[in-house]
């Protein structure tokens, strides 16, 4: 049978995750390969974002970037996920519950959604955050190219609600990769002891041709992260040619091997290498581990024109207030 991207068994996948605790997490298989995932987005975070940025999460998960965007100092957060108990964890991490005791409150002003942000306008539930100095979407962009609607969708979101010159920054699976894994494997299958994936008999050419880039999809699972799950390619040369035409031009392309590299280079991010765990004196990431992070790729797109950035509120920061359950808005697909 066809694999398919079914956004309710994403959204109920996601929901139903287990908040792990700390000794879980740290007992976990892919512990650095989790903290490595972390460090490429506080760097991207770090990089691109400025005190006083209105920012945009979609997919924001249970909120795990929360911490990220406070030391950024920006003013104010909108999140959005389809998987209603993700950001009912997200409205409780905001609130400081299960924030490992970090103390209270965040910095900035915060709203959460519930909605398919690949099938939904979020233009107009949005009017009065936007325009965002910045949108992230993180692990979770190679969903909507399950088909072209939905991809065209999740573009559309970003360039109407970005104001010009602003970034749109993220994290996907690198398909080149996969594609090159697929083919080196003898079936179907490709696996080590920490991920597997896997395409249906669609694709048992292993050919996957420019002019189809949608629908291409395989059964992916992480230990410790995601129990095989539909994902979607999401070719990467497909997805800026769609980005050029909402008006996002490709600033960044970097798998995370060589975005390591690149980064590490830099003292203050060298330093966050080892504050966040990852190089740890005595405990190295495993080679599958470092295999697994070669799956994935940083984007950075930037919307065309410049227009100022939003006010800035005189001091960085904005009023911190939490979100009451009844607050979260659900938007129906
Ligand atoms: C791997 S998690 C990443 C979460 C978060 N961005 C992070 O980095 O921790 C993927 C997220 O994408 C969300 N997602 C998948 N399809 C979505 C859609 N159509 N609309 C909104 N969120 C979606 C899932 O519910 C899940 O929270």
């Amino acid at each position: 049978m066809a694999i398919q991207v079914d956004p309710a068994l994403v959204a109920d996948h996601y929901s139903r995750r287990e908040n792990q605790t700390r000794e879980d997490r740290e007992a976990s298989p892919i512990i650095h390969l989790k903290k490595l995932n972390n460090w490429v987005k506080s760097v991207l975070i770090r990089i691109y974002a400025q005190a006083g940025d209105r920012v945009l999460d979609l997919a924001c998960g249970k909120g795990g970037d929360l911490v990220k965007w406070d030391k950024a100092r920006i003013s104010h957060y909108v999140g959005v996920d389809i998987a209603k108990g993700s950001v009912e964890d997200a409205r409780l991490r905001y609130e400081g519950v299960g924030s490992n005791g970090r103390g209270l409150p965040y910095h900035f002003s915060a709203r959460l959604l519930c909605a398919d942000c690949w099938k939904v306008s979020l233009e107009e539930p949005l009017k009065d955050d936007a325009p965002f100095d910045i949108i992230s979407c993180q692990f979770a962009l190679h969903y909507s190219f399950s088909e072209e609607a939905r991809a065209r969708r999740a573009l559309q979101n970003v360039s109407s609600l970005l104001r010009p010159g602003g970034v749109f920054i993220g994290t996907i699976p690198d398909a080149n990769v996969l594609v090159r894994k697929l083919r080196e494997a003898p079936g179907l299958e490709v696996s080590n002891s920490v991920y597997r994936f896997r395409f249906d008999d669609r694709h048992a050419d292993k050919r996957f041709p420019a002019k189809q880039p949608y629908g291409n999809t395989y059964i992916f699972a992480l230990e410790d992260a995601i129990a095989s799950v539909p994902e979607a390619l999401i070719p990467f040369s497909a997805l800026s040619t769609l980005a050029e035409e909402y008006g996002l031009t490709v600033e960044v392309r970097s798998n995370f091997h060589s975005f390591i590299a690149e980064h590490s280079r830099n003292p203050e991010f060298a330093e966050l290498l080892r504050t966040m765990g990852v190089a740890e004196r005595g405990k190295q990431m495993s080679a599958a581990e470092w295999d697994a992070a070669y799956l994935y790729l940083a984007f950075v797109f930037r919307k065309v024109g410049e227009a100022p950035r939003s006010e800035r509120p005189k001091q960085p920061g904005g009023i911190y207030k939490p979100i009451q359950p009844h607050e979260i808005v659900f938007i129906p697909s």
